[in-house]
């Protein structure tokens, strides 16, 4: 397997953010790597390049693009399938949910990349039990909950909402190795959910989203300010 049962970071700036930069993912992924970081998870091929010249981990990469009428934005079709095929990551991450997809079906995607690469791994990024028994079926090497809150059907529901029963469910509804995704916001999570038997974990903004991370330090004081008065 490409990716280390540990701690992997993900280092992604989209075009509205601030630290939207491919120099400055490079750099967060060097950051990471130094604090312990196993793994790096990034989106687009010029981001994963520019990481692959700063750091030698393996890279989990994703292109994140929109799709009219299709709520499916991460690596949607073989176009971004084929622009990560490019970029040297070892494993693919896609969309793995039930959700109507822009172009082919995920099954004739997984089969692309396998065929066109068998050494790439691919990684199931699902929001519901029922999406991770389909991606096992599908046969995916990892199976990740980055997409749990974020769909239609699961909007506003947390990966540790009630000591992660959700990431509970999936590790007793497949084999394959589960990646703990999104939400991960302190050291003490991370541990919990090893603890619970996940393959691996991947920390994004709670690491790598300053904007995010001074927001809680600024609303935690508002609210203390608000509720004083
Ligand atoms: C839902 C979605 O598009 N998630 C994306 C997937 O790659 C990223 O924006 C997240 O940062 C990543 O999943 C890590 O999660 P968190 O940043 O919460 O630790």
């Amino acid at each position: 397997m490409h990716l280390p049962s540990d701690l992997i970071v993900s280092c992604q700036a989209l075009e509205d953010e601030p630290l939207h930069s491919s120099f400055i993912m490079s750099k967060l992924a060097l950051a990471a790597y130094q604090g312990g970081a196993k793994g790096i998870r990034a989106n687009s091929k010029e981001d994963i390049t520019a990481i692959k010249q700063e750091v030698s981990l393996p890279v989990i990469g994703i292109v994140k693009r929109n799709y009219p009428g299709s709520d499916v934005y991460i690596t949607a079709t073989r176009i971004e399938a084929d622009e990560l095929l490019a970029s040297g990551c070892e494993v693919i991450a896609m969309d793995a949910t039930l959700a109507k997809r822009p172009a082919e079906s995920l099954e004739e995607l997984v089969h692309y990349v396998r065929s066109a690469a068998p050494h790439v791994e691919l990684m199931a990024d699902i929001a519901t039990v029922e999406e991770a028994v389909r991606a096992e079926q599908l046969g995916f090497d990892y199976i990740g909950t980055t997409l749990h809150g974020y769909t239609a059907n699961t909007v506003g529901k947390k990966v540790y909402h009630d000591d992660f029963s959700f990431l509970k469910e999936v590790l007793s509804s497949v084999t394959a190795p589960v990646i703990a995704e999104g939400n991960i916001a302190t050291p003490e999570m991370l541990k919990r959910v090893f603890e619970l038997g996940v393959y691996a974990a991947v920390v994004g903004g709670a690491i790598t989203r300053p904007r995010d991370i001074t927001r809680t330090f600024a609303n935690e004081l508002q609210n203390a300010r608000t509720n004083s008065r």
